[in-house]
């Protein structure tokens, strides 16, 4: 592919955020990407799940008592009611999340369109104003999502430009995508932060909605495909899924026999809560908390087999 057909190539981004230290080594500005095959019940990223444009509604910031009207002049679809009481509510049937009527009209920002169809090239513009952080930090660009390889040509199009543009890269990804893209973006890759959620595959697709196999499958592939680079192997911790020495220690031995990987948990958190309100959905884990007591017995118990390939989260 060259250099100017990947810059014209076009993807659905819902967020860029600049300045994170958490998604790979150093300074980094994280790309998210709209799509995921699976649809795990703890995911703080509602918003990235599905492969189209989604309204979301803040009705916090509203101002339709002071009689503003203006979302529900702007929707071409109608999809925007107003209840006898004056608050609105968006029709999830008529609403195909367009490019943004509404959420231009609005003038307190209550109306959000996740996913924007964007250039490799503007993407890579903004990734680029960093690129002093990165130089002194040793950090980079990270792709996420969403699964980021779902939408395979943009993504490898972005890693493509970024190296040409001597920009680091990373991914963090869950591995349920098709080998032949991931062989294929580990060209373009400095760093891989993969998921491994549970070693049980019926256990998995209950909570996730997708067998494990693939997902171990292609892990094992990675590891294997470049002894050199390092792969981060993540698993959030989450409360009655995979939050027992067990369930750990059965990752952690998947891991063992690759040298090049490294290890981390994250604990639950529901800093994704309110995103589900502002799409309609109810939080398929509202009530559930971590107890944080547990992080310092399963990291015990990972670096049983790992030893200090076992990292803390920052
Ligand atoms: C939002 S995901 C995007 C990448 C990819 N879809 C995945 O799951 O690996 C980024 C990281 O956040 C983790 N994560 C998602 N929801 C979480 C939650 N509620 N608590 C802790 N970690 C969470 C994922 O396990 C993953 O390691
Ligand atoms: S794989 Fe990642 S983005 Fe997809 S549903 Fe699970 S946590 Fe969310």
């Amino acid at each position: 592919m060259s250099a100017l057909e990947d810059k014209k190539k076009k993807g659905l981004v819902f967020n860029i955020q600049k300045y994170s230290v958490h998604d790979g080594p150093g300074i980094r500005t994280i790309v998210f990407l709209k799509g995921c095959p699976l649809s795990c019940n703890w995911c703080s990223n509602p918003e990235s799940q599905k492969s189209e444009p989604e309204l979301a509604f803040n009705a916090g910031r509203c101002l339709t008592f002071s009689k503003c009207t203006r979302c529900l002049q702007a929707c071409l679809r109608g999809a925007i009611i107003r209840e006898a009481d004056d608050t609105l509510r968006i029709d999830r049937a008529l609403c195909d999340g367009c490019p943004k009527n509404c959420a231009e009209a609005c003038p307190s920002q209550g109306l959000i369109v996740y996913g924007q169809e964007r250039s490799v090239d503007d993407v890579l513009k903004v990734v680029e104003q960093d690129a002093a952080f990165y130089t002194r930090s040793s950090g980079g660009l990270t792709l996420s999502g969403g699964e980021p390889l779902m939408q395979g040509e943009f993504a490898l199009a972005l890693l493509r430009d970024a190296r040409r543009r001597r920009i680091k890269t990373a991914v963090e990804t869950c591995g349920m995508v098709p080998w032949k893209t991931l062989e294929a973006a580990s060209e373009y890759l400095n760093y891989v932060l993969y998921d491994i959620k549970h070693m049980d595959s019926g256990i998995h697709e209950a909570q996730t909605g997708c067998s494990n196999e693939r997902i171990l499958d292609n892990f094992r592939k990675l590891a294997l495909l470049d002894p050199d680079k390092t792969i981060l192997a993540r698993t959030p911790v989450i409360p009655g899924f995979n939050d027992s020495e067990e369930a750990i220690i059965a990752i952690a031995k998947f891991l063992e026999p690759f040298p090049n990987v490294r290890y981390e948990m994250l604990p639950y958190h529901r800093l994704g809560t309110q995103k589900y309100h502002f799409l309609d959905r109810v939080p398929p884990m509202d009530e559930v908390t971590l107890d944080k007591s547990v992080m310092p017995r399963l990291i015990d118990a990972a670096r049983s087999v790992l030893g200090d390939r076992v990292e803390v989260a920052k």
